[in-house]
């Protein structure tokens, strides 16, 4: 199966659960990779065949930035079912970082991997 891949997007968010975690801004970083079959669009070569990397970006970014949760796993949940059900993609992993937040380490978060419900 081919992927549309967004790598690196890094975000600033309302994230964490301790007390000085709720009254700043964290910066988080997504690698999100979407099953997508690219074939459509690589022979009409027409963005309208696409799943729109940049479509899916700005919408990521906008949920990301206004939202406010405790735990990565929540987030991460949350976009993945967005990108599931605002874009048709059948199968998603998202991998959610948190630079900083552990010291000594680069980052730590969580990787999830959800697929599309069938009826
Ligand atoms: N599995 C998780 N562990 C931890 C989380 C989390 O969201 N998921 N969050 C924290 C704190 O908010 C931490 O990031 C502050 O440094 C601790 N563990």
């Amino acid at each position: 199966m081919d992927h549309v891949f967004i790598e690196g997007l890094e975000i600033e968010a309302l994230i964490g659960i301790y007390d000085w975690e709720r009254r700043i801004r964290q910066p988080l970083v997504f690698d999100i990779e979407m099953a997508f079959d690219n074939r459509i669009p690589a022979a009409s070569d027409a963005i309208g065949d696409t799943l729109n990397y940049k479509a899916v970006s700005k919408r990521v970014v906008q949920y990301v930035s206004e939202s406010d949760f405790g735990l990565v796993e929540t987030l991460a949940e949350r976009v993945a079912a967005i990108i599931l059900e605002e874009f048709g993609v059948q199968r998603v992993r998202l991998k959610l970082s948190k630079p900083g937040a552990v010291r000594g380490a680069r980052a730590v978060g969580v990787m999830i991997e959800r697929t599309a419900a069938t009826l």
